[in-house]
Formats: structure tokens, sequence, C-alpha cells
């Protein structure tokens, strides 16, 4: 991610020969015989050089010598062997010892454990990141459940909060609308010598988690993302593009501090923000066609817009609206197999509490509505049991505000008049067994509210999902004092589980993280093998359905809602194998068949192969 050497000439790359199943010919639903296409090294479909795939191989740096140091690709660091030394002119530019990966890997372990706060501990790994990029990505696959919450929520909350403040190094692409016109050579600018990105997570920054508008210090959140598409799905770093839309913020603490570097102006009207839109995103298809791009923490209304203005033109999608939608359904598709065991009740028999009413809240109302169509009922005998609350009480047709777009659908009409100002009224009224927290609000579901529903319910399905940890609507902790331990629960951001000897039930509780990071690394990996021209919704509840069929019968055992985040790399591929399934069912994968022409075991095999590992040696090596 971040740009290699700013002068002397480009480094230069090769594809790695790919790992490919062998296969005979195939027989096609139409009865012929077709021969799977014979890939190109690296599966390209046409000879445009950008058309690269995910082995984005390193060749010796031309130049040599310290630029292959400064490099943060190539960079080995005391892992350089004698002879690459002295080959590549590093002899005395590296102390006297060699040291292989994993012992560099026991020096940066004990580095980061020596830092204090959890923000010291993400300015070393970002900074590890700017130095040697293997081996910040081999430290993090090692330790995932510890670094996730510092590269990841809760921590890159506060970094993006104190993003100019913490900055050493630019990182990712930065747009501003000072750029306007001329945004395609910007995007010339971006240092791939061969081979095209093949991912990016844009944000505007005006939706940072809950944290509100934090203008261009909003990038560490498409970084954040863009690290774990690496670290979670082997998409190669060097094709990932994290990017920030500078449209000026509305935050005054930003506009006043002389350390800020974004630009210093407030937002632009609708208007002039569509045309900047449109003219990034044209530069960015232009130059990298099979470009996926992933929207991120936009405001709820500008999510909305920008989703139905581009997802049928570019392969986009918004990760808040569509990567939570899948992630939860997945969770709660789980938690109700669960209830509906216990309770003895139809699976089916549920009644979802939505608090919040934003692109989250609705994005995920809406994905929910699929799993009760799965049980068979209509649309509308879905939508009529998802409520929605927000700041101003239960959403009705007739409660006497002018309803966004976005609102109108999950709107009642069946409250006979009366409005329900407070959520514990909103409980009596709805008598939910499920509350879905995306709020941005602490406390939302505070003691009264959860006892209500615990009450209602055997197993009381409580998901406060709001990030960062202070922003959720209720702790592990409260959820479990609060239901005598009997919730099933998830969140946005990790809460520690509780132990046997604390707990109200005299076991081990777990709390499930129901947080989209699950579902948008398998999504974009799908998108970018299969060189997908379009993420269609169909695509989006594929990943749900493949998530919630990840959960092994040992995880469930544990009483796990979600899969363990250590295996989020076998989650990622088993997701992509699925979505790729769906994108050529859908006819909009665009690798000429390749993908197509194997089955399911032949394509995890072959995904499996195509996902990156950091390491020194072989095709990455300097
Ligand atoms: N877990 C995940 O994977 C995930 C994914 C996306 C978003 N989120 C989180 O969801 C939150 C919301 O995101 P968004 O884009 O929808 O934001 P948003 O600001 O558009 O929506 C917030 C909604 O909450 C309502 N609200 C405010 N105060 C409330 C209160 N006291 N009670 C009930 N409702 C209240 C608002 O009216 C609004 O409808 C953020 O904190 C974000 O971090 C989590
Ligand atoms: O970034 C996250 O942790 C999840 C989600 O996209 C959010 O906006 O909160
Ligand atoms: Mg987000």
């Amino acid at each position: 991610m971040t740009p290699p050497v700013a002068d002397g000439p480009k480094t230069t790359y090769a594809a790695a020969a790919p790992t490919t199943p062998s296969k005979a010919a195939v027989t096609t639903a139409n009865g012929t015989h077709i021969k799977p296409p014979q890939p190109t090294p690296d599966h390209k479909t046409s000879d445009d050089p950008r058309e690269d795939n995910l082995h984005l191989a390193i060749a010796k740096h031309p130049y040599g010598g310290a630029a292959n140091l400064r490099d943060v690709f190539t960079n080995q660091d005391t892992a350089f062997s004698y002879d690459k030394r002295d080959q590549l002119g590093l002899r005395g530019l590296l102390p006297p010892a060699r040291q292989s990966l994993s012992v560099q890997l026991l020096r940066v372990t004990k580095q980061l454990r020596n830092k204090s706060t959890p923000l010291e501990k993400y300015v070393f790994l970002a900074s590890l990141r700017q130095t040697n990029t293997r081996l910040f990505y081999a430290l993090v696959m090692e330790h995932m459940e510890e670094c996730l919450p510092l590269i990841y929520t809760p921590t890159v909350g506060e970094a993006c909060q104190k993003f100019s403040e913490i900055y050493r190094r630019p990182e990712g692409l930065s747009i501003s609308l000072e750029d306007k016109g001329r945004v395609a050579e910007l995007v010339d600018n971006w240092p791939v010598p061969s081979g095209a990105p093949r991912i990016a997570v844009i944000t505007d920054g005006s939706r940072i988690l809950g944290l509100g508008d934090l203008g261009w210090n909003g990038q560490g959140i498409s970084i954040g993302k863009l690290s774990l598409y690496v670290a979670g799905a082997g998409i190669h770093p060097r094709a990932t593009v994290p990017i920030v839309v500078d449209l000026g913020t509305n935050n005054k603490k930003n506009l006043e501090d002389p350390l800020y570097l974004g630009l210093r102006r407030e937002r632009p009207g609708t208007d002039e923000y569509v045309e900047f839109l449109d003219e990034v995103m044209e530069a960015l298809h232009a130059k990298y066609p099979n470009l996926i791009i992933q929207f991120e923490d936009f405001t709820s209304e500008n999510a909305f817009m920008f989703l139905e203005r581009y997802q049928n033109k570019y392969p986009m999608f918004n990760d808040d609206i569509q990567g939570t939608g899948s992630v939860i359904l997945a969770g709660f598709t789980n938690a109700a197999r669960i209830a509906a065991k216990e309770s003895g009740k139809p699976l089916w028999d549920q009644r979802i509490l939505m608090a919040g009413a934003g692109s989250a809240a609705v994005g995920v109302g809406k994905q929910l509505l699929s799993f009760f169509m799965r049980q068979g009922l209509t649309e509308d005998e879905a939508r009529e049991r998802v409520w929605i609350f927000d700041s101003k009480g239960l959403v009705t047709r007739d409660r006497g505000d002018k309803l966004p777009d976005h609102k109108v659908y999950f709107a009642r009409t069946d409250n006979e008049g009366k409005q329900f100002k407070s959520l514990a009224d909103a409980v009596d009224y709805v008598k939910p067994t499920a509350l879905v927290g995306l709020s941005t609000v602490r406390g939302t579901f505070d003691e009264t509210v959860i006892r209500k529903v615990a009450d209602m319910n055997k197993r009381p399905i409580i998901f406060p999902l709001s990030n960062p940890t202070d922003n959720s609507e209720c702790t592990y902790e409260e959820a479990v004092r609060f239901t005598e331990g009997r919730v099933l629960f998830a969140a946005g951001s990790p809460f520690p589980e509780i132990d046997a000897s604390q707990s109200p039930t005299g076991k081990r509780l777990i709390p499930g993280q129901g947080n989209n990071f699950l579902v948008f690394p398998g999504i974009g990996l799908c998108a970018a093998l299969c060189k997908a021209s379009r993420i269609t919704n169909e695509i989006v509840t594929e990943s749900a359905l493949a998530l919630s069929d990840a959960l092994t019968q040992a995880e469930r055992d544990e009483g796990r809602l979600y899969p363990k985040t250590d295996r989020i790399r076998e989650i990622s591929r088993d997701i992509a194998v699925r979505c790729i399934q769906m994108a050529n069912k859908q006819k909009v994968a665009n690798d000429g068949g390749y993908t197509a022409s194997m089955d399911e075991d032949q394509l995890r095999t072959w995904v499996q192969g195509e996902m990156w590992v950091p390491k020194y040696g072989g095709a990455d090596d300097a």
C-alpha cells in the first residue's frame, strides 16, 4: 500500500506461476464439450498489461543497494542472505547477523508487546507495514486475535481521530476536491509499474465508525480494511489501494487543528459532491477496469445514493450496507437456530427490533428479510417482522416527520396512530425476540431494555453492533448479567470472554463479533479472482450463507455464533468459492470461463493457491 521509493527507475514485476488444478474437458449445460481455457501464467483475459493476477512477483531492484531496503515490499532487512547482500550491494548497510523471518517475528512481537497503549501499538504496526510489509503481515497473521483489535476496531477508531497527529509517512491515495478536473492524473501517479491494483477501499471520512465526520483522517479506515484484505483473504498488498476522497469536513475540531492534514473547508452541496465522485469513479475504472471498489463509512444518505448510482455500472459494493447485512444475516441465522431449538418455536418466529435506522440498520434489515423468505414467508410478511427505531422513536409512517427514503421501506403502518418514543416502550409494544443495535449510542440497550427482552425470551438475541467499543449499545458483561447468561450475543467490536468462575451459568461464555470483516475479504477475493463486472445482491447473500455454514460443530458446541477469527483465511477462501460460483451463475464473472470450468473442490484448491502468503524467497523475493 505504501508507494515504493519515489525516485529511481521503477521496480519490475513478473507474474508467478499460478497453481492450477489439472482439468480435462468439461461438459457444459448444453452438452458440448469444452476444454477449460488454458490460463496464461497470470490468467489474463486480454493482453492488457494491467490485467495482472494477485501474484505480483518482484524482480531485483535495478538500482539495488539501499533502494531494496527502502522498498517496503522487497525489504527483508536482516533476513537478506549474504549472497543477496553481495548481489544487491547491501554489504555494510545491514548488521552482520543474518536472521530468518521467524527470528524477526520474535523481535517485532516483543517490540509490539512492549508498547503500553493500543494507540502506540497501532503506530508501531503502521511503521512496520511502512518498512517491511511482509514482516508486518507475518506478524498480524501469526497473532491475529491480538493484532485485529489494533489494526481494526476499536483502535483504528482512535487512530483515525488522531490520524494527522500520528502521521509518519503517506499511505494510499488522497484525492481532494481541489483536484477536480485532473483526478485521472492522480490515479496515474499511483505507483504500480506493472500489474493492476485489484481492490480499493474508498471513504469520504464523513461517518467513520460511530465517530462522525473525521474528514481526511478517515484514510485510516481504508488502510485498516485493506490490511484485512491482505491478512484475511490473501490479496497481494501491492494490489490494494486505500483511497480517501477529501471534500472538506464539517468537523470543527479538525478544521481548527494546526496538525490536520486534510482540506480546510466545509463539505460542499450534493451536486458538486456527486459530480466529483463521478469523476473519481470514472478515472479509477478507466485506468483499472477490474478494480473492485468498496465504499466505506459514508454518511447513510450518501452511502445509499452512491450504491444505487454505481452498483450497476462498476464492480463495487457498500460494506456498511451490504457487508454488514451479510455478516449479521449469518450470525442471526445461527442464533435463531439455537433459540428455536430451545424454545420449540418455529425458526421463522422472530421479531426483530433494530435501534438505529441508518445505512447499517437498513442494510441489515433488508438482508434479514432473506432469512424469513427462506422459511417460506413472503416479502411483506418478512418485512412485518422487522421494526426500526431511530433517535426520534419507533419509525412509523404517521410519526409526523419527513422520513428519508431509506427509512420508508421499514416505516410501520400498523401502529394504529400510537407512537413510541423510548426504546423500552417500543420493546413492550413489539415484544422482540431480537434486539439489533446500530445506533452509534452507548447505553441504548440499558438494564431496563435488556431485562424486558430477557423476560420475553428463553434465549434473547442481543446484537449491539455499533463501533468502536465505546459506542456499543451495551457490553457483553451487561448483556450476560441482565439475562442471567441466556443471551445470544454478538457485538461489532471485540469483548472479552467470561470465565466459568464469573459466569452465571457456571460455563465459559464467548461473545460473538458480528463485524463485516468476516465477509468483505471473501467477497472482494471472489470479485478480484473472477474479475467480476458487478457485485450483485445475490453474491452478497451467498457470502452470508457461506459464513453461516462455515461454523464447525466444535465452534457450535462452544456456543459461538461466528467462526473463530483466527480461521479468517479459511473462511474468506470458502466465501470466495461460493461467491465465485454465484458470480458465474449470474454471468458477471469476466474470466473467460476459467472459474466456471472448475468443480467446487478444484475451485477451492485454485483460490487457496492464489492467496498471497507473506514470506521471503520465491516469487516475491527481492
Ligand atoms: N458491526 C458492524 O460490522 C458494523 C457495520 C457497519 C456499521 N456499524 C456501526 O453502526 C453504527 C451506525 O452506522 P450508520 O452508518 O447506520 O450510522 P448513522 O449515523 O447513519 O445511523 C445511526 C442511526 O441511529 C439512530 N439513533 C441515534 N441515536 C439513537 C438512539 N439513542 N436510539 C436509537 N437510535 C438512535 C439515528 O437516528 C440513525 O438512524 C456505527 O456505530 C457503525 O460503527 C457496525
Ligand atoms: O469498521 C468496522 O469495524 C465495521 C463497520 O464497517 C463500521 O463502520 O463500523
Ligand atoms: Mg464501516
